[in-house]
């Protein structure tokens, strides 16, 4: 076992608890459309009993042309009462060539029927599960994607999906046919001969046998293989998202290296499940061989010999014996599939397992019952004696977590502005991700217009609060579509309005499509200044009345920076501000400024009281100002 195999994921744990995943599946998923799966189950059957019908035809003509001498004249066929048979050799001659030809026509259209139902039901199955699966997984708390398992969630929406449709359609229905058919051909062979169907049928327990110790032997090969995917496309994912990073740190045969170690495990966990299914297979057809060359043998005798070998008694037919033959060649096919069948239903489980494992993941963050409603926030913000520690989604009862904010508090009045200054990891960017509830503090409370956070409805909390960061998101799509987003219905005058405000009007009519320039994927191909601007636009078009902003740390040129200082403070003017400032000048005439410090409030004032204080902030600010150059406790970078 490779290291590979013994990391855990935050999958896995919750994947080990679901519980029969897929009658888990059927029940939640597959109910909704039993009409297309009943129609796919009964066209299979109907095609594939219609298939019986030529071998069986032909063995009762051969038997009418050469007919053994105690059964001269006969024309019979199971089920079907002699009454309504043929007794003269041409018409009995018309009606096999009519009967093949329709048992041929309605094999192919019940074979397309069932193909139609099935593929609806497996595919529907696989659209409503893919959806419900992103639903859900939107809904996970932000601890979850702190992990970071893009990967896993990927291969979730994906892979996992395919597999349950490839199960739903394929190994479902090939294993009722599987059923129908070994079923059918017993029923015939031992209608025609009962000595003989006992000697051709003995493979099938031997199958059934080898099949069961496969399942058991490959199960865990499978669940391995597949963990083994999900770590290649984390990896993969992961690499390529640090593109920039590999490029301009010359790690490019390190990140080779680490992909090719996650691919070579797969090779090894896919080879592993590879070996047992290639002994697998062969071992199938050699057991059906062997059932073919025995009927061959014994059947043979039989008819060259004109007496029953053996213990046997009776007579064989020369058509009974070509039907045998036939149908012999028949039960092969359907029973190799069990392979196929059986690789489909363990991916499938493991692939329901997964997506289970996905949807009972507890969230944490949602909404009351009775949520309070927001309409028209006046913005007033209140942190009352807060603290808070990052738990891990998977942790243990006696993990110890580190407390990140300590007992802050303090209030902010509609349209006023407070101001975090502090060392880097001192909390500045969780008191801000704790208003948005993006997690929930763990003492005391936030309230917005006097209700506590966990009481209000998270979509009216978002709605109200903007958020401008220091890493700005763009989706593919044009600057008008990013600009919009949030605020969908904005009219492109609005828009337009928007980018005026946030000065980033000039620079969007300069670009050749202006509005309906595309930005590429993240938004590559703007300025870090360019996108920080429309981020800008887009949280004034969305109009909030509070606001919550990372300054941006990046260097940008000072003509940009200005007016990216100018769109802010248009901006911040009449909305409650929570902002992280790095440069002290951007926050002046803050209300209020805290100065944090491993989580604790260690200062607090105004600009001017905190100076004549003369402590970190007027140590920090003189610094920044240039008038010491003592190294900088504060700087946030
Ligand atoms: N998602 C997370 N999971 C666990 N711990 C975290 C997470 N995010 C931050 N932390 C930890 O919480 C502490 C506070 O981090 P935070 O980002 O709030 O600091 P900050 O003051 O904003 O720092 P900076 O100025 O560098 O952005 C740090 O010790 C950090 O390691």
């Amino acid at each position: 076992m490779s290291a590979y195999d013994e990391e855990e994921t935050p999958f896995d744990a919750y994947r080990e608890r679901v519980d029969r995943p897929l009658t888990r599946l059927f029940m939640e998923y597959g109910t909704d459309r039993l009409g297309w799966f009943s129609a796919g189950m009964v066209a299979n059957f109907v095609a594939r009993m219609a298939s019986l019908v030529a071998p069986l035809l032909l063995g009762t003509a051969i038997d009418a042309v050469f007919p053994p001498p105690e059964r001269a004249g006969e024309f019979t066929l199971p089920v079907v009462p002699n009454a309504w048979l043929p007794v003269e050799q041409m018409p009995q001659f018309w009606f096999s060539v009519t009967a093949i030809a329709l048992a041929f026509v309605v094999t192919a259209i019940f074979t397309w029927i069932y193909g139609v139902t099935a593929n609806l039901f497996a595919h529907g199955v696989m659209h409503t599960v893919r959806v419900d699966s992103f639903e859900k997984m939107q809904r996970l708390d932000q601890t979850f994607f702190d992990d970071k398992q893009t990967g896993e969630v990927m291969a979730v929406l994906n892979n996992d999906t395919q597999n349950l449709e490839m199960f739903l359609d394929n190994a479902l229905m090939n294993s009722l046919r599987l059923i129908v058919m070994v079923l059918g051909i017993a029923g015939v062979l031992f209608y025609l001969n009962w000595q003989l169907a006992l000697i051709t049928l003995v493979a099938v327990p031997l199958m059934v046998g080898f099949t069961l110790w496969f399942m058991r032997v490959a199960e865990p090969r499978y669940v391995r293989q597949r963990s083994a995917v999900a770590r290649l496309n984390t990896r993969l994912e992961n690499s390529i998202a640090g593109m920039e990073l590999t490029k301009t740190t010359a790690n490019e045969s390190y990140e080779t290296e680490r992909v090719r170690k996650a691919s070579k495990n797969l090779f090894d966990r896919t080879i592993d499940v590879l070996k047992l299914t290639y002994l697998y297979r062969p071992g199938m057809e050699l057991l059906a061989g062997v059932s073919f060359a025995v009927t061959f043998l014994v059947g043979g005798l039989w008819l060259t010999t004109g007496t029953a070998p053996g213990p046997l008694s009776g007579s064989l037919s020369v058509g009974d014996f070509v039907v045998f033959l036939m149908l012999t060649q028949r039960i092969v096919a359907p029973l190799a599939e069990v392979s196929n069948i059986v690789d489909q239903y363990e991916n499938a489980k493991a692939s329901s397992e997964r997506i289970f494992g996905l949807m009972d993941i507890p969230v944490a963050i949602q909404d009351d019952e009775d949520p309070v409603s927001l309409p028209d926030p006046d913005g007033r913000v209140e942190y009352d004696s807060v603290s808070f520690a990052y738990d891990d989604i998977m942790a243990d009862e006696d993990h110890e977590a580190e407390t990140v904010i300590d007992d802050v508090s303090f209030s902010a009045e509609p349209g006023e502005m407070v101001a975090l200054v502090g060392p880097t990891g001192a909390g500045k960017s969780t008191m801000l991700k704790l208003l948005m509830r993006l997690y929930d503090v763990d003492d005391g409370e936030i309230r917005v217009d006097g209700h506590d956070l966990r009481d209000v409805a998270i979509e009216d909390l978002r709605e109200a609060t903007g958020y401008v960061g220091q890493e700005t998101f763009l989706f593919d799509g044009t600057i008008a579509d990013n600009i919009r987003y949030g605020s969908q219905e904005a009219s492109i005058d609005a828009v337009r309005e928007a980018a005026k405000a946030a000065e980033a009007h000039e620079f969007i009519q300069d670009l050749e499509e202006g509005y309906d320039t595309r930005v590429g994927e993240r938004g590559v191909k703007l300025s870090g200044g360019q996108r920080q601007r429309i981020a800008i636009a887009r949280t004034v078009l969305q109009d909030p009345p509070i606001l919550v902003l990372d300054e941006a740390t990046s260097a940008v040129d000072t003509e940009t920076e200005l007016a990216i200082q100018r769109s802010i403070e248009r901006l911040t003017a009449d909305r409650t501000t929570l902002a992280i400032a790095h440069r002290l000048s951007t926050i002046r005439d803050a209300d209020t400024i805290l100065v944090l410090e491993a989580g604790e409030v260690v200062e607090r004032g105004d600009h001017e009281q905190l100076l004549a204080e003369d402590g970190r902030y007027a140590a920090l600010w003189n610094v920044q100002a240039g008038q010491i150059d003592e190294p900088a406790e504060l700087s946030g970078d």
